[in-house]
């Protein structure tokens, strides 16, 4: 039977490093952020829908060109839920028809955002200290602080979230210290 763990946190924070870490550890990861680029490249219906609420611009070679839409929807949160209602029927579908085994992993870094936790077994938390996560988003993804602090600010704050969550896991203190507590992590489920 197909059990659902939902790997959550703030952006930047580790989650696909911790789901990378669980993949090799043989757990199979749905990523709901691949999930949306394939959607937003190949789901007509998707890009159609898209298309019609951003304007034609958000289009490049027939795709959602996802960087011009970040902008947008990044710099107003009224225009992100607007999106969120147009991808998550499709995020939906998918995960409804994956089975696995035993655990799946829904990689989905906006679980809660986007009302996914009644779809879920058990909340993973990735956290770390908000300092840590500022420098980690502007060192990968080249953004000034000011954006930076807007993607952040689009997300819950992750305090709430650790309150919510089943189990938190901390990538503070390096990358084999959260692998530790991932170990731990995974010895308790079995
Ligand atoms: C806004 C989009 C076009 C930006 O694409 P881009 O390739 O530049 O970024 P990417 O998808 O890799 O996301 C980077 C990070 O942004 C954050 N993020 C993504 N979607 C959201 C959202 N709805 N709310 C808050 N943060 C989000 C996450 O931390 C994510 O890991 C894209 O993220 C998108 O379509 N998001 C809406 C769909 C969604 O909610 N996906 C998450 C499912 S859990
Ligand atoms: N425990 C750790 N120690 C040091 N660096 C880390 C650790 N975990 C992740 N990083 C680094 O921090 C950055 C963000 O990590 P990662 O991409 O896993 O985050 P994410 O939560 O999946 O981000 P997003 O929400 O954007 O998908 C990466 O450059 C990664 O190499």
């Amino acid at each position: 039977m197909t059990r659902i763990i939902g790997l959550t946190g703030g952006i930047a924070t580790g989650k696909s490093t911790a789901a990378a870490y669980l993949r090799e550890q043989g757990f199979p990861v749905l990523d709901l952020d691949q999930l949306t680029h394939d959607l937003e490249a190949h789901d007509q219906d998707v890009i159609q829908q898209i298309t019609a609420v951003f304007g034609p611009a958000v289009q490049t070679d027939g795709q959602i060109d996802r960087k011009k839409l970040g902008r947008i929807v990044f710099a107003d949160p009224h225009l992100l839920k607007q999106l969120v209602r147009i991808i998550n029927p499709a995020l939906l579908k998918v995960i409804a028809e994956k089975t696995a085994p035993d655990w799946l992993i829904l990689d989905a870094p906006t679980l809660f955002e986007n009302g996914f936790t009644s779809y879920v077994d058990l909340i993973l938390m990735v956290t770390c200290e908000p300092m840590i996560q500022m420098q980690r988003l502007i060192t990968r993804d080249q953004v000034s602080i000011s954006w930076a602090s807007r993607l952040i600010g689009a997300q819950w704050p992750q305090r709430t979230k650790a309150a919510l969550a089943d189990q938190v896991v901390d990538s503070t203190q390096g990358k084999q210290k959260l692998y530790r507590e991932l170990q731990r992590f995974i010895e308790n489920l079995r």
